[in-house]
C-alpha cells in the first residue's frame, strides 16, 4: 500500500462563471463537511475569473478544499497580453497550476519545451505542477502510448531538480478518452501510469517516484472511478465534465464508497 493521498482534482474548463463558481463550491463543501473525506485531497480548477470568488469562500470558511489554475504563464511579469502570471496566482492562494493540458497543446500549440517552462514558472511561485501528459488515438493505434507519454514526461522535466520533481503532480490524460465517453480501462491507465513512475525512478530515483502522485483523466465518473483507483499506481483523477456536477464530483471523491 503506498501512502500517497489521493488527489481528486476537477478541471471546469471554460465552464462556470464566478457566481456559479460560489454555488458550486459551496455545494461541495457541505457535501463534504464530514470527516471520511480527509483521506483524500480535493482540488478545483476553475476558469481564472473565479479564482478569487473561490479564494474568499474557502478563506472564510476554513475549507479544506483546495483549488488552483488551468494553466500559468511561463513569464513572470510584462507585456504578455491575456496571460497570467504565477505570482498573480500564488497572491491568489492558489495550490495547484495545470502545465500543458491537451487542450492547451492541440489549441494553442504548447509544445514540451513551454511546458518545461510553465512547469518551472509555477515552482519559481510556490505552485505544483499539475503535468498533464497522454497520447492521441493515433499513437495509441499504432501501440507506441507509453513512449510517446514518456517522452513527455521527459521533456516536462527537464532541468527539474529533484526537490520540486518530489511535488509534481503528473496527469495521465490519454487524449481519445477525454470528453468522450470512451474510458481507458484500469488496466490501460495502469499500463502508462507504471511506465510514469517507472521513469521518475530512473531520472530521479525510487524514493522519489514512489512519493509523486499521478492521477488518470479521461471520461472518470462515479461508475468508473473505483476501478481506476484500485490500480497500484493510480493515485487520483483529474476530472472533467463529471466535475461540473457537485454530486457526481462528490461520489468521484467518496470513491471507496462505490
Ligand atoms: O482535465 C480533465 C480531462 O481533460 C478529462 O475530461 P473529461 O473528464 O471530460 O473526459
Amino acid at each position: 500500500m503506498s501512502d500517497r493521498i489521493p488527489l481528486m482534482a476537477g478541471n471546469w474548463k471554460m465552464n462556470l462563471n464566478h457566481l456559479e463558481a460560489i454555488a458550486h463550491v459551496q455545494k461541495l463543501a457541505f457535501a463534504l463537511a464530514d470527516k471520511d473525506y480527509e483521506a483524500v485531497e480535493v482540488a478545483v480548477l476553475p476558469p481564472f475569473t473565479d479564482l478569487r470568488s473561490v479564494q474568499t469562500l474557502v478563506d472564510g470558511d476554513r475549507l479544506k478544499i483546495k483549488y488552483g489554475a488551468q494553466d500559468v504563464s511561463e513569464h513572470d511579469s510584462g507585456a504578455y497580453t491575456g496571460e497570467i502570471s504565477g505570482a498573480m496566482l500564488a497572491k491568489l492562494n492558489c495550490a495547484f497550476a495545470v502545465v500543458g493540458h491537451s487542450e492547451r497543446r492541440q489549441y494553442h500549440d504548447e509544445t514540451d519545451e513551454i511546458c518545461n517552462r510553465k512547469v518551472k514558472a509555477a515552482y519559481r511561485y510556490g505552485l505544483t505542477p499539475i503535468l498533464c501528459v497522454g497520447e492521441g488515438l493515433e499513437v495509441r493505434k499504432a501501440g507506441n502510448q507509453v513512449a510517446h507519454t514518456l517522452a513527455q514526461v521527459d521533456g516536462g522535466l527537464a532541468g527539474i531538480p529533484a526537490e520540486q520533481a518530489e511535488t509534481i503532480v503528473i496527469a495521465y490524460e490519454p487524449v481519445w478518452a477525454i470528453g468522450t465517453g470512451e474510458v481507458a480501462t484500469p488496466e490501460d491507465a495502469q499500463e502508462v501510469c507504471g511506465a510514469i513512475r517507472a521513469r521518475l525512478a530512473e531520472l530521479y530515483s525510487q524514493e522519489l517516484a514512489d512519493k509523486v502522485r499521478i492521477q488518470y483523466g479521461g471520461s472518470v465518473k462515479s461508475g468508473n472511478v473505483a476501478a481506476i483507483m484500485a490500480q497500484p499506481d493510480v493515485d487520483g483523477a483529474l476530472v472533467g465534465g463529471a466535475a461540473l456536477d457537485a454530486e457526481e464530483f462528490v461520489k468521484i471523491v467518496r470513491f471507496r464508497d462505490q
